[in-house]
């Protein structure tokens, strides 16, 4: 569904990764790791389209990232849905208005909005949460609002940036257990994290690829991680 092939990447003329490639294919399972600053949320980027490769070719759902325009682009992107690092939500609408604000952006009519945020809430157990502010909900609450959020338009593709990161492991292995159900659709999912008890846990629940950003170079990492 989206393949990298041969990309390059980098800021202020620095290259962050080079050559590289990866595909993400129906059904998929794939962890990204690599120590801090390795490229991780960069390579996230060019996955969703919001950066284009300064060499090589992305290709999203069969159509080059680099002949669509920006509704091209826009319209690609409802099909892949992000989890940010920092969840990014707005903290003054409520956790339902937050989960509803793709579909507004996608134009789809309110009268529809309301069954999907529901299903979505129960299926990530917030659904008592729904009227809370963001700053109100606990870390594993903001994460997993957060995948509602990403899941509203029904993307094929997940891509999830540390959705872990200061989670308890107990927390941590329900948002991994989500993430594999999601998985278990049919969806791809990516997840980027620098938690190798997490990959190590999902062992037993998934086959999923392990890729290795290091040295300007992303590798399958190897059974011993
Ligand atoms: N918009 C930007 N402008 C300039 N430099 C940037 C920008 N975004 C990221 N960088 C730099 O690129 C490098 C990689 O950043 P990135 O966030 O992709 O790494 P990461 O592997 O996700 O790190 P972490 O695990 O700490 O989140 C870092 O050195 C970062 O400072």
């Amino acid at each position: 569904m989206i393949a990298l092939e041969d990309v390059s990447y980098g800021f202020d003329g620095r290259l962050l990764f080079e050559g590289i490639g990866m595909t993400l294919a129906p059904g998929s399972f794939h962890f990204l790791t690599g120590a801090s600053g390795a490229g991780k949320t960069t390579l996230l980027r060019l996955c969703y389209l919001d950066l284009l490769p300064q060499r090589g070719t992305i290709t999203a759902f069969s159509k080059p990232a680099a002949r669509l325009g920006r509704d091209g682009i826009a319209q690609l992107r409802r099909r892949v849905g992000v989890v940010h690092q920092d969840c990014a939500f707005l903290d003054h609408l409520s956790v339902r208005d937050n989960i509803a604000l793709p579909l507004i952006a996608a134009s789809v009519p309110p009268e529809q909005h309301g069954a999907a945020i529901d299903d979505l809430l129960h299926w990530v157990g917030l659904t008592e949460r729904a009227a809370a502010r963001p700053p109100e909900l606990s870390g594993g609450e903001k994460q997993r609002a957060a995948l509602a959020r990403a899941l509203i338009l029904s993307p094929d593709v997940i891509l999830a940036d540390e959705p872990t990161g200061n989670l308890d492991w107990e927390m941590s292995l329900n948002i991994l257990t989500l993430l594999v159900e999601l998985n278990r659709l049919g969806k791809a999912v990516l997840v980027a994290t620098h938690d190798l008890n997490l990959i190590r846990a999902a062992k037993s629940q998934v086959s999923a690829r392990v890729l290795r950003l290091r040295q300007g170079q992303l590798d399958v990492a190897g059974a011993g991680l």
